[in-house]
């Protein structure tokens, strides 16, 4: 689908580079030629996902942990990556918390362990790094990974709605603020992915799953190499003029749940004939 160097040499962090959708982006990344650092709390984790993408895809892959809730480690991990590489091109935003529940069972630590990693840690990470690019003189990108509930809000998934909404508004604002320095910044809204993070903690029955599923006009779910391809394609030199933007990759999701009409796709046609009959005028 690219030319294989697309992304060569682009030095690219990835948190929450580990696992998911992060390490299926990264995989993607390795083979258009970037250099990785994957970042997250679990060091052993990390440390097992590099070896194996090294060993299918080549290329380098370096890992720090690092709890981007903690404002001083991510300062430490930027430090790390940039002196292990001698620069750093790009940040993906990736790494999140979520679960299910009714917002009224939540206590206050709930609340902030999820906005702390998606809000915080976000914010955190990009700072870090804006310093950095800005001190520096040279510019970079971030893609921050958001979803289609930044905008219209969901309940019983209240901490991250409303903290991907927040990391949607910094994208926009520092989209415009930070371009005088060079700096992109864009997003991404997935529908469902499955991950195991994800499913375990937001479709955690078949039922939910299959719930999940209904809600999408092409009736599926999305590819990671789907995903991973539309992430480089944004990172890439060749899509330099999009900045301030968010691309929805839901196969419809989200539409699907405004349009007041939309579950008459559940409609089998015999009933649509008989409906045809009572809505025309008669003799029309
Ligand atoms: C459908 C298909 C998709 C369809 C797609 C739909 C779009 C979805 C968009 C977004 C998707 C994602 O983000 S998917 C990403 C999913 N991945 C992750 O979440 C990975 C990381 N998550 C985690 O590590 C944990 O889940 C998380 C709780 C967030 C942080 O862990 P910590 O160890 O820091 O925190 P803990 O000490 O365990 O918990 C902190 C407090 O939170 C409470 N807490 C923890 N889990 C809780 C729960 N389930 N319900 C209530 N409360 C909970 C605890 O009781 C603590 O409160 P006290 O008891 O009061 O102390
Ligand atoms: N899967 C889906 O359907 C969708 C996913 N998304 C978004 O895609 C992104 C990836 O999600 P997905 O791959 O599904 O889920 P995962 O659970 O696999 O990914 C979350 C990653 O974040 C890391 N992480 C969590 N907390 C912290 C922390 N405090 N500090 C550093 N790293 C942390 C985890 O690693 P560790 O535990 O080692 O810290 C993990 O690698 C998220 O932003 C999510 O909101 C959006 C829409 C739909």
């Amino acid at each position: 689908m690219f030319r294989s160097d697309l992304l060569k040499d682009k030095v690219i962090i990835i948190t929450g580079g580990g696992s998911g959708l992060g390490r299926s982006m990264g995989e993607r990344f390795l083979e258009l030629g970037a250099k990785l650092a994957i970042t997250s709390r679990n060091a052993e984790k990390l440390t097992n996902a590099a070896n194996e993408m090294m060993a299918e895809k080549g290329g380098e892959v370096f890992t720090v942990s690092c709890d981007v809730r903690d404002p001083e480690a991510v300062e430490q991990m930027i430090d790390s990556v940039w002196n292990h590489f001698g620069t750093v091109d790009i940040l993906v935003n990736n790494a999140a918390g979520n679960f299910i529940s009714p917002t009224e069972k939540l206590s206050h630590r709930a609340v902030d362990a999820v906005l702390g990693i998606v809000l915080h840690g976000t914010f955190y990470c990009t700072l870090a790094l804006g310093k950095k690019w800005i001190e520096a003189g040279r510019g970079g990108q971030c893609l921050n990974i958001v979803t289609t509930y930044a905008w219209t809000g969901s309940g019983f998934v209240v901490p991250s709605a409303a903290a991907k909404a927040g990391v949607l508004g910094m994208t926009r604002s520092l989209a415009v603020e930070w371009a005088r320095y060079g700096i992109r910044m864009n997003a991404i809204a997935p529908g469902p992915f499955p991950t195991q993070g994800a499913w375990e903690r937001l479709a955690p029955t078949p039922e939910l799953a299959e719930q999940a599923l209904n809600r999408v006009p092409l009736r599926r779910v999305g590819e990671h190499s789907e995903l991973a391809n539309l992430a480089a394609y944004m990172l890439a030199d060749e899509a330099g003029y999009i900045n301030g933007e968010c691309i929805t990759i839901d196969g419809g999701e989200w539409l699907y749940g405004a349009g007041q009409f939309s579950g008459l796709d559940r409609l089998p046609n015999e009933m649509w004939d008989m409906l045809s009959k009572m809505t025309k005028k008669s003799g029309s």
